[in-house]
């Protein structure tokens, strides 16, 4: 199982953010990428999550390609293989936390509400939140935010799991948690790709460090 971008290359109008990158992301990984602000980083994860199309190159996740040249591919099987953490977490504000974790197997994977909630329970119970099944996300602190949107983001099994900035607005012990986290997902098999400027945390959590400019090739 990995996840593999190729020579992807995107423009935004006529200003291109990169070319000719490639990144490979396998089981058990966790892979922050870093670089300057402004240099395409969020971009090239919201690529590998089929958010973006990228017009060249090709990005595969064990063996369903998303897209190649421009063209997509298989995006819907693809997308299920692939979860995102966003740097803002992305909670729907009217839903409880539980109905958040839910309603994507429910609706995606015509999961019955029942098994749904056992599991969405399980992974609360896992990130220690289960007290707050109930919550509406405004209750809840950063952290626990947080740890609602991963395991909001594990409730279709992936087997890649994408973070943007994870601890941009966490306290520090909150950090520390989301490293525990994360090297307990990488553990359970899953990859893991981090797009963070925290550098100490990146140290303390990744087990590759890349830049994007290091991804770039020249032929
Ligand atoms: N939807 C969009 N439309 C037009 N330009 C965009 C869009 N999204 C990003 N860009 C541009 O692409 C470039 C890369 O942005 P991106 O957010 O990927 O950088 P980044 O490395 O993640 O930056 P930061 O570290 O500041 O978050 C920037 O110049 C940005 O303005």
């Amino acid at each position: 199982m990995s996840c593999i971008a190729e020579k992807c290359a995107k423009t935004f109008g006529a200003d291109p953010v990169f070319e000719k990158v490639s990144l490979r992301i396998d089981q058990g990984e966790i892979v922050c990428l870093m670089g300057p602000s402004g240099a395409g980083k969020t971009t090239l994860l919201r690529c590998l999550c089929g958010l973006e199309l990228p017009e060249k190159g090709t990005i595969s996740l064990s063996g369903t390609v998303l897209c190649q040249d421009g063209r997509w591919c298989d995006p819907i099987q693809y997308r299920q293989k692939i979860g995102l953490v966003f740097q803002n977490w992305n909670l729907f504000p009217h839903w409880t936390v539980l109905r958040n974790l839910t309603e994507a197997p429910v609706r995606l994977k015509g999961t019955s509400r029942k098994e749904a909630e056992k599991k969405a329970l399980r992974l609360l119970e896992q990130l220690k939140i289960e007290q707050k099944a109930q919550a509406y996300p405004n209750s809840l602190s950063g952290g626990q935010k947080q740890r609602a949107a991963i395991a909001r983001a594990c409730m279709l099994a992936p087997e890649i799991l994408c973070f943007d900035e994870p601890t941009s607005a966490l306290d520090e012990q909150s950090a520390l948690d989301v490293t525990q986290i994360i090297q307990d997902l990488a553990a359970q098999g899953l990859g893991i790709l981090i797009v963070t400027h925290d550098e100490q945390f990146a140290r303390r959590t990744g087990t590759r460090l890349v830049r994007l400019s290091e991804l770039q090739s020249n032929s």
